[in-house]
């Protein structure tokens, strides 16, 4: 038991006082982890395209001030009363994508969508009372999808944590906390891509590398890397991608390239920007009769998706992926062993190891397109 147990911890955060300002990196006061929770000390935290959007007041669920970061990995100071599936010292990831095993969510072999705490991730408070466990000044400051990370000790439920090899390197299987195992499960659990198949994928950020990892491992015999910045697709083919695309390089609609290079078009598509446009490119060069497009990308808020019915009416399948489909605490922890065995790229995502100080800097070089995952230690 943490000496700490039962009492305010004084740490680092960085605070988002507001859309579109710099981090502040500060102290915050973080109590102790009510029923049903625990607190995680964040040994590393890296940054996500949607970090960076929410910070850009484009989250309709995000409220400020707030303490953003969601993909993470640490250990365990202190649990709350009732919590059983993890005791001070355990090695955690945080999960974004709750997992309680007993919501209709979980019980369904096809869905990770867990509602046991959502309603409450979703307005930056904890369940079992309503509150912040985060203060500035004695002034509360809210959560972000239950998780928190960008602080060096944070407070989630109990369903938003996953235990994990003890031998694990924390700063490399944060990662798994979103990103990257969003791109794999989006082709293994959501695509289902078959070997032989025809992949094509836009956006070539750490979720669309993911998505060509996951792709050629499962056996994709075309994986065509869509992006505007071709500085990306020397990775892009060191992932396994067969063909690189700008479609900046084009006179005519992305979709059309794509179907006349594929003849009616990709087995399977995926979307990983965000942008309403190309999700509908996407959509449209998926194949005629059987193609399946896959929404990963997080839009602003209001921004709506369209196209002809005719598309749909063709026999494409429009769908879409949170956290790739995975049940989080049951497989996380199988995502950190077949790291652990040698089975995933994992490392090449990283670009940046900084400190936990230089978070500006790190949401800068996110922004310029030059840096995939940027991992922050305390
Ligand atoms: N559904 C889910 O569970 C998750 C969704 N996301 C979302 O996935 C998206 C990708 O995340 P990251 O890889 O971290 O983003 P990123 O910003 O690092 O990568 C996006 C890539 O798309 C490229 N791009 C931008 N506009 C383009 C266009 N019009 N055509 C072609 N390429 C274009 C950029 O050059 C960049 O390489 C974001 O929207 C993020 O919020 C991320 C994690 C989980
Ligand atoms: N709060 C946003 C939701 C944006 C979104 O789609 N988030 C993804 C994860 S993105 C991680 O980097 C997701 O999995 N959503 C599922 C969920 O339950 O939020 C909004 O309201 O648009």
């Amino acid at each position: 038991m943490a000496d700490t147990a039962g009492k305010p911890i004084d740490c680092k955060a960085a605070v988002a006082w507001g859309p579109k300002q710099p981090l502040e990196v500060r102290t915050v006061t973080v109590a102790p982890p009510g029923p049903g929770e625990v607190r995680v000390k964040i040994a590393a935290t890296a940054l996500c395209h949607t970090d960076a959007y929410t910070l850009d007041g484009l989250d309709p669920e995000g409220l400020f001030p707030c303490i953003l970061g969601h993909e993470a990995a640490g250990i365990v100071e202190s649990v709350g009363e009732g919590v059983t599936s993890v005791k001070a010292g355990d090695h955690v990831i945080p999960c974004y994508q709750a997992y309680c095993g007993e919501c209709k969510f979980c019980k369904h072999p096809d869905s990770n969508l867990c509602v046991s705490v959502r309603a409450f991730t979703g307005k930056g408070v904890m369940k079992s009372d309503g509150k912040s466990r985060f203060t500035v000044d004695g002034k509360p400051v809210f959560h972000f999808m239950g998780t928190s990370t960008f602080s060096e000790y944070t407070v989630v439920h109990e369903q938003s944590v996953a235990k994990v090899d003890v031998n694990a390197p924390l700063d490399k299987v944060c990662l798994l906390g979103c990103g990257v195992s969003t791109g794999w499960g989006a082709v293994y659990n959501t695509a289902k891509v078959k070997p032989g198949s025809s992949v094509a994928v836009f956006g070539l950020g750490a979720v669309g590398l993911a998505v060509i990892e996951a792709a050629a491992r499962a056996g994709a015999s075309r994986i065509i890397a869509i992006d505007l910045n071709p500085s990306k697709f020397a990775a892009a083919k060191e992932f396994g991608a067969t063909a690189c695309v700008n479609p900046k390089d084009h006179d005519k609609p992305i979709q059309q390239v794509i179907v006349e290079m594929t003849e009616w078009g990709c087995d399977y598509t995926f979307e990983c920007i965000g942008n309403t446009s190309v999700m509908r490119a996407a959509l449209e060069c998926a194949h005629r009769g059987w193609g399946t497009s896959v929404v990963i990308g997080v839009a602003a808020a209001g921004q709506e998706i369209s196209t002809r019915p005719f598309q749909l009416v063709t026999g494409r399948k429009w769908t879409g992926t949170a956290f790739g489909g995975y049940k989080s605490r049951v497989q996380v922890p199988d995502l950190v062993n077949d790291y652990m065995a040698g089975k995933t790229m994992l490392d090449k995502y990283i670009t940046h190891n900084m400190k936990f100080d230089q978070i500006n800097e790190a949401f800068d070089l996110l922004h310029k397109g030059e840096c995939l995952r940027c991992v922050l230690t305390f």
